[in-house]
């Protein structure tokens, strides 16, 4: 079955070949075709160009995209979307004051969400998060990695790796999954941090990786939640059980984190809202990719992620939503995008490696998804009619889509 889409106004991230990430200036490129066509047979991408060159109008469908721009589907490499229930009464308690900190503090926050999702059965819980994943999609993401870190006990942790897997098996967009136990001290563990490591380094790693629930380990590497020597020890541990590291780091306090996670061949460190030269100097010699999540920063008025800094010195960058029920309740990556552009000074070409091929490589994806390139997963986005690719992030809040294709298939 094969479905050719002609007369298309952009078509966005063209690559001749893949490339498995894009670092520093070569950000500022974003390969277009201007009035092309995009072929595919079944799941998969066969064939691209202009109109001029497309000689034979044959294909089992054919759509005109007339007036619209098409490009690959967002590859969102940090979510948390599995969780139970939400958080609103501490967003309006930080209005009134308090900090995300505070509230953590006095119980709120992580703890109150694994409450939460401790005493919701795994069928509500999952259907809870298949909506979620169903809107996400709907807004144009083809490839999403979920993260555990709301059960906090074995058992709610397995029930959320669980409901992750079920979502893969019932969704057709790319789902990887991430065990977070590390995300923060169970209140039983309050004075025995070192116990509940222990609890993660030695049943929940084993368990997780026997029963093959998840493909990366995660950690939250903070003040107050887990340090340097947890972060170390949690990560040899997943890697040691085949799980790879991906770890959040420099979301408050810059104290070596991201030099643990580059140590550890952490395929991504994720946050780094404070950010130091020499954190930077660390991610220059390494393969790890940074990851900036906006729509936290914004949700938190917490500082933007300095991605100037970074791809000025020369790095990548990913974009990610961190859809989570406490500092980001969203899951739209075109805000992401927008508020990267207007909030980070990034450029729209920036935003858009950053949200697809370096999103896909962030996730383990890149071989098959975040750019236009033959051999790989039909997933794209077609926008409404808009004038050029850059009033995507321009017309911040507006839904420009018109469709997704998730593997061939309109969603
Ligand atoms: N910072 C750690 N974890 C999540 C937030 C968790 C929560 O507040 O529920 C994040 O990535 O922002
Ligand atoms: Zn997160």
């Amino acid at each position: 079955m094969t479905t050719l889409i002609i007369n298309i106004k952009e078509l966005l991230q063209v690559r001749e070949n893949h490339i498995p990430k894009i670092s520093g200036r070569d950000m500022k490129q974003l390969p277009i075709i201007k009035d092309a066509y995009l072929l595919i047979d079944d799941d998969t991408i066969v064939g691209f160009g202009t109109m001029a060159d497309c000689k034979k109008i044959e294909a089992d469908t054919i759509i005109d995209a007339t007036g619209k721009v098409v490009l690959p589907t967002w590859c969102d490499s940090h979510t948390h979307i599995v969780y139970a229930g939400n958080r609103e009464q501490e967003f309006v308690d930080r209005i009134n004051g308090f900090s995300y900190e505070d509230i953590a503090n006095r119980g709120g926050g992580i703890l109150n969400s694994a409450e939460k999702l401790q005493q919701t059965s795994e069928d509500d819980l999952y259907e809870q998060s298949a909506n979620r994943l169903q809107q996400v999609m709907q807004l144009g993401t083809g490839a999403i990695e979920i993260k555990s870190g709301y059960g906090l006990t074995i058992e709610a942790e397995l029930k959320m790796l669980r409901v992750i897997k079920r979502l893969k098996q019932n969704f057709p967009l790319k789902i990887e999954a991430t065990l977070l136990a590390a995300h923060a001290v169970p209140k039983e563990f309050k004075d025995n941090k070192e116990g509940f490591v222990d609890l993660i380094v030695n049943d929940m790693i084993p368990t997780v990786a026997n029963e093959q629930l998840a493909k990366y380990i995660d950690v939250f590497c903070e003040k107050g939640y887990f340090d340097l020597i947890d972060t170390e020890r949690i990560l040899k541990a997943g890697t040691a059980h085949g799980l790879i590291p991906k770890i959040h780091v420099n979301q408050f306090n810059a104290f070596g984190g991201i030099e643990i996670g580059v140590n550890n061949q952490a395929l991504s460190v994720d946050h780094l809202e404070v950010l130091n030269d020499s954190d930077i100097e660390v991610l220059k010699n390494s393969e790890t990719m940074p990851v900036a999540l906006p729509s936290c920063s914004y949700f938190l008025s917490i500082p933007y992620t300095p991605a100037r800094k970074l791809i000025d010195a020369g790095l990548p960058l990913a974009l990610a939503s961190d859809y989570n029920p406490g500092s980001t309740p969203s899951g739209n990556m075109n805000f992401v995008i927008s508020t990267a552009c207007i909030k980070m000074r990034i450029t729209p070409e920036e935003a858009i490696n950053a949200a697809t091929i370096n999103g896909a490589y962030a996730m383990g994806v890149g071989n098959m998804y975040g750019s236009i390139t033959r051999g790989k997963k039909a997933n794209i986005i077609i926008t409404k009619d808009i004038p050029s690719y850059a009033f995507l992030p321009y017309a911040f809040g507006s839904n420009h889509i018109y469709k997704v294709m998730i593997n061939g298939q309109f969603i």
